[in-house]
């Protein structure tokens, strides 16, 4: 995944004038910078939700990626419930293996049979993760995916994501969600972006400081 001399700018306002950003296999990339630095946007470009003004974003042949921002949780069908959601998007899976990944994701019993449209933003974002891990695409862009969890799905989150192989890139601002999930640092600064080779606790160790807005 390649960004070269990217510009974006919303109206007058700038976010970027000429990003260069790699990302390779395996890398996990937690993204850094205060409100407002072009976190989300970083996110939405790598995603392809959104185009850059000017300058390439590249990615590789073999990328499959899953993307999960807050707007995800909309593409939820409100008269689905969560079983006929998880059957729609995996209809080869067989009844089994689909109520044991909604029993990984915190929906137990007949909490499978809720429909979409009365989940709880919590309860949304741990179906909308299920969807994205049941079978994982090989680059994962998540932006601020803890925002909803109670902290025990954090927590499972967290665990499900240390086991996953593939390529991420995220925005969080939950510290043990960047300690233990992140191989890599980039800070969006107004003086251009800083890139770090190791993870958050080597960058807050070597910084002597932690990401901007962290909330635990
Ligand atoms: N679609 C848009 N139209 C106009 N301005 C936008 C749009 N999207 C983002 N912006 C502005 O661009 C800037 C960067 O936004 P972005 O969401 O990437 O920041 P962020 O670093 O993720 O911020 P936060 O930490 O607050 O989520 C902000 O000032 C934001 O208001």
């Amino acid at each position: 995944m390649t960004l070269k001399n990217v510009h974006k700018s919303y109206g007058s306002r700038s976010i970027y004038e000429g990003l260069d950003f790699q990302v390779r296999r395996r890398e996990r990339w937690c993204v850094m910078g205060i409100n407002g630095a072009g976190k989300s946007t970083l996110l939405k470009l790598v995603a392809g939700a959104s185009e850059p003004d000017n300058g390439t974003v590249a990615r590789g042949p073999s990328v499959r990626m899953g993307y999960f921002a807050q707007h995800a949780m909309e593409v939820l069908e409100g008269e689905r419930t969560v079983f006929q959601t998880l059957e729609g998007a995996f209809p080869q899976a067989g009844q089994a293996p689909l109520r044991a990944l909604a029993g990984c994701f915190g929906f137990s019993g007949d909490e499978i049979e809720k429909k979409c449209r009365v989940l709880s933003g919590g309860e949304k974002a741990r179906l909308v993760m299920a969807l994205m891990l049941f079978d994982p695409p090989n680059l994962l862009v998540l932006d601020e995916p803890t925002n909803h969890l109670d902290i025990a799905t954090k927590e499972m989150l967290i665990t499900a994501l240390s086991q996953y192989e593939g390529t991420m890139l995220f925005v969080s601002h939950d510290r043990h969600f960047l300690a233990a999930l992140s191989n890599r640092v980039l800070e969006l600064t107004p003086e251009g972006i800083h890139t770090y080779g190791g993870g958050y606790t080597e960058y807050v160790e070597r910084t002597g400081r932690e990401a901007p807005g962290l909330r635990s």
